[in-house]
């Protein structure tokens, strides 16, 4: 029936909503769980023109807005980016940045995500 194929989820969005998990589990203190405000961040949304967060991926997977890995990747740098331009070089949101950006990339290269797949063949 149309709700069973609406609730069937295609490859691409298996892969992205297992390898969203595995990034969700890079940021313990949740930095990127949830989208900055300028009441924690001041004059956040003048400075970041383009927010992003792990909720707001998630969302864009269960609306089936990623088209490619591709996509997700870029909104995964931007989501780094983004802490990395606002907050000075020696906060813990920086560094954290720093951190989930490279082990992030480490894992969305096509050669390196068989690895972290293994499991779920
Ligand atoms: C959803 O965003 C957040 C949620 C919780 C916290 C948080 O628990 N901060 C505590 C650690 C010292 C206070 C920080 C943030 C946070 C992320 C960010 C980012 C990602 O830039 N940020 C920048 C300035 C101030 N706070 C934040």
């Amino acid at each position: 029936c149309v709700l069973k194929l609406k609730q069937q989820k295609s490859p691409l969005n298996k892969l992205l909503e297992h390898l969203l998990r595995f990034l969700e589990k890079r940021d313990p203190h949740q930095f990127f769980a949830w989208p900055v405000t300028d009441d924690i961040a001041p004059n956040y949304s003048a400075i970041i023109s383009k927010p992003m967060d792990f909720s707001t991926m998630r969302q864009k997977i269960d609306a089936h807005e990623y088209g490619t890995l591709t996509e997700f990747s870029d909104d995964f740098k931007l989501m780094c980016e983004n802490a990395i331009k606002y907050n000075h070089v020696d906060t813990v949101y920086n560094k954290a940045a720093k951190k989930l950006l490279q082990v992030g990339m480490k894992h969305l290269q096509p050669e390196n995500m068989m690895r972290s797949l293994k499991p779920l063949s």
